[in-house]
């Protein structure tokens, strides 16, 4: 890897990560307190479970198509197989979205961005499913614990989707070699940050625990 090749690694990474952020960080920062009113929150809650799912449903779809884009500007990604892109994305697009989430999270009312408001976990009671909430919140929390910027944030996400682990992957060499690649990018823009503290962290690409099942 010549320096020159890593800079250009992590230089469209980032970009494509930037075109396909849903919302802008200021954007975003601007909404931090618009929290749902009482109404609002019954409205959500008197919801059936399949109103409710159909409802946040939509709204990760939308979510998981910026990730497919995001995927398909990252260099190494292009050149894997189709059949190796769609496994990639069908097991990690959610982890990328729920990574992506941490910047739609307020962690001081411990709310996150939903439908054009930040919601407490309250808002989502009638999914029936207060510990995948729970853990979608926890996560949230913990990704902005490690306080990423955007261009880490970037690469750690291109690590997460590119992972030779995934079930179902025709040449997982090949996965583990742009793995590697995008690895050593991460490395390098966290060493440049002094943020080696995190180095050990980011390397295990997180995952959650996702409850085997929901109540309904
Ligand atoms: C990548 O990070 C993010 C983070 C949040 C959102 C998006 N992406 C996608 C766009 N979005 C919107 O709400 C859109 C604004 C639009 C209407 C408008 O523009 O006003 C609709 C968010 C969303 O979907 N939040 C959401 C969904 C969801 F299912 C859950 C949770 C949160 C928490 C728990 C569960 C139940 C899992």
């Amino acid at each position: 890897h010549s320096l020159r090749n890593i800079d250009e690694l992590c230089a469209s990474i980032v970009r494509s990560h930037r075109e396909t952020s849903q919302y802008r960080l200021e954007e975003l920062q601007a909404l931090r307190w618009k929290v749902f009113s009482r109404e609002e929150i019954q409205a959500y809650q008197s919801k059936t479970v399949d109103e409710m799912w159909q409802h946040c449903a939509v709204r990760l779809t939308d979510a998981v198509q910026y990730v497919v884009e995001f995927a398909k500007h990252i260099p190494g990604f292009r050149m894997l197989s189709q059949n190796d892109q769609i496994a990639l994305l069908k097991t990690g697009s959610m982890e990328v979205v729920l990574v992506r989430m941490c910047r739609f999270f307020n962690t001081e009312n411990n709310t996150v961005f939903f439908d054009g408001k930040f919601a407490g976990t309250e808002v989502f009671k009638s999914l029936a499913c207060g510990d995948l909430i729970a853990a979608v919140f926890d996560f949230a929390h913990g990704m902005c614990a490690l306080k990423l910027t955007e261009q880490q944030l970037a690469l750690f996400s291109a690590l997460v989707l590119i992972n030779a682990d995934r079930p179902s992957l025709e040449d997982r060499v090949r996965v583990q070699r742009v793995h590697r690649s995008v690895e050593v990018g991460l490395t390098h823009i966290l060493h440049r940050d002094n943020h080696d503290s995190l180095l050990h962290k980011v390397h295990v690409s997180s995952r959650i625990n996702i409850p085997s099942h929901c109540p309904h």
